[in-house]
């Protein structure tokens, strides 16, 4: 499989041409896994951004705002169906981008990023417009408009899915849009324009330019004055550089951002159910998922057999080549971000921490950004440990005695992305989920998603939610038109 690849030079795609920068500056893209080359990448200025800007706006003043409600959303069905036709292919570039597994990539990642454009090709056709009558004097209704260029600013962690997560309703409601994957991983997004290519999008609707974030490609689409608005993902601190680089022109923003979401488990749950699911939410993607329960409280009576239970699955997982079929967790992103994650073990030993299992990198594996899935135990609510977004296959778990006790812990911190609770009594379910702050509760499960729900983060976690109507209303401007009966 490795073998099938040799090196892949990923380029521009602008006004519907793939293409390098004027002055043909490139930057490497490394597979995490090996450490080798995957092959180099072209490298947005200034100039590019304009040009694909330029070719955004002129495709939305152009004929893309000719085409009907029902013409878009057969190009968005295209679209998913021809990535469900590319998918083993998809899911290959995506791992060794990444360095997720190749399973993980097949069953999620793909088929998810193919379900965003079906599920919004579907969804926009259902939608209704605001409409009130009053009385005999006026009949007052609501008028969508796209918002108009908007500036896509992707992560790496599920790059196509999260990118198609924003892309399918953007375009589903009539913008256009100039996208930026992330500089770790750009094989997906290109691949996705040869696809909108063929599914018949018009020239300039989408763009793409690769780039670095600060001082580079991401911020020279965040300050663009006929950029409208910025759809981004990633962490709280980009966040706050795109508000300020978009505050001249006053960009319309959605924003989610990062977690340290709890994962709380009352004594009353179904302690199988509880390992296997918080196996999934603790490990999967190598913890790089921002919906990750990082922070585990168990409640007192069964603190230790959840302790042993949970090292005992733990340490069957299987950490390696993201491109065997038994692997459950592959490489971390990049050197700099191994290095981060290394980092907070040493912050949890000298906090005083017990590492339960896990602790390093794995034994006979000599290249890659590979790290053991790691439990730590007896660490202090201050800890950065317990504070701070580690983004990898680390957890804390810190007993607890009161629901109040759990609550306080749970909200002790600025982000308030999501958060799971583990119990069989309902009212008690109700009265935790609605104590928590935070943008997404799951009860008795983790990461079951329907896209017609609101998603998003509180406090540091995001702006705005996306997701059925909400993406809607992000990706449009609403004008109200009052007609005298
Ligand atoms: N809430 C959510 O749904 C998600 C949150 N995340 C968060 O993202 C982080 C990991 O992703 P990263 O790629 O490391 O995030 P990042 O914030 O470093 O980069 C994300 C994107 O922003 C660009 N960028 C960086 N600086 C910029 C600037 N000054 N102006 C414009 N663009 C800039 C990067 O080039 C990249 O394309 C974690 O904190 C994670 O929690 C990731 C995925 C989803
Ligand atoms: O299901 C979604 O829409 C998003 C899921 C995951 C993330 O946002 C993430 O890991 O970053």
């Amino acid at each position: 499989m490795e073998t099938r690849i040799k090196t892949i030079h990923s380029q521009h795609f602008i006004n519907g041409q793939f293409t390098d920068s004027d002055n043909l500056k490139t930057f490497q893209n490394i597979n995490p896994a090996t450490e080798g080359l995957i092959g180099t990448v072209a490298q947005a200025g200034e100039e590019e951004v304009n040009y694909a800007v330029a070719a955004a706006r002129r495709a939305l003043d152009g004929t893309w705002k000719d085409y009907t409600l029902q013409e878009r959303s057969k190009i968005l069905r295209r679209i998913g169906d021809l990535i469900l036709e590319r998918l083993d292919e998809l899911a290959y570039l995506e791992s060794i981008d990444t360095g997720k597994p190749l399973p993980l990539a097949k069953k999620i990642d793909i088929p998810r990023a193919a379900y965003n454009f079906h599920f919004y090709a579907d969804y926009m056709i259902s939608m209704g417009n605001e409409a009130y009558q009053q009385d005999k004097e006026a009949f007052h209704y609501s008028y969508r408009h796209p918002v108009g260029v908007v500036g896509l600013i992707k992560p790496w962690n599920l790059p196509l899915l999260l990118l198609t997560w924003k892309l399918a309703p953007a375009l589903a409601t009539g913008n256009t849009t100039v996208i930026k994957p992330s500089e770790w991983t750009p094989l997906t997004a290109t691949a996705l324009m040869e696809i909108c290519k063929e599914a018949g999008l018009p020239n300039g609707v989408v763009n793409l330019v690769h780039g670095y974030g600060t001082g580079s490609t991401g911020e020279a689409i965040s300050k663009h004055p006929d950029v409208d608005a910025i759809s981004f993902i990633g962490e709280v601190k980009t966040g706050k550089a795109i508000m300020k680089s978009g505050a001249e022109s006053l960009k319309k923003l959605s924003f989610e951002l990062g977690g340290k979401n709890p994962n709380i488990i009352f004594s009353d749950a179904d302690i199988e159910e509880v390992i296997e699911t918080t196996i999934k939410s603790s490990f999967i993607n190598q913890g790089e998922v921002c919906l990750c329960g990082s922070r585990i409280y168990v409640e007192r009576p069964i603190y230790e057999e959840f302790i042993r239970k949970f090292a005992e699955r733990t340490k069957e997982l299987t950490v390696g080549n993201p491109l065997h079929e038994e692997t459950d967790i592959g490489a971390l992103i990049s050197k700099e971000h191994y290095e981060s994650v290394i980092n907070y073990l040493a912050i949890a030993k000298n906090d005083g921490g017990e590492i339960v299992t896990g602790g390093g990198r794995p034994e006979g594996l000599d290249s890659g950004y590979y790290i053991e899935p790691t439990i730590i135990t007896g660490l202090e609510r201050t800890s950065r440990c317990v504070r701070e977004e580690i983004f990898g296959p680390i957890v804390t778990i810190t007993p607890f005695d009161m629901e109040e006790e759990v609550i306080m812990q749970a909200n002790d911190t600025h982000y308030g992305l999501s958060a799971t609770i583990w119990t069989n009594d309902i009212k008690r379910a109700h009265r935790v989920a609605q104590s928590i702050r935070a943008g997404i509760i799951w009860v008795n499960t983790w990461f079951l998603r329907d896209l017609r729900t609101p998603f998003g983060g509180t406090n540091q976690s995001g702006i705005g939610r996306a997701g059925g109507m909400h993406s809607l209303d992000f990706y449009t401007e609403l004008s109200n038109i009052t007609i005298k009966l």
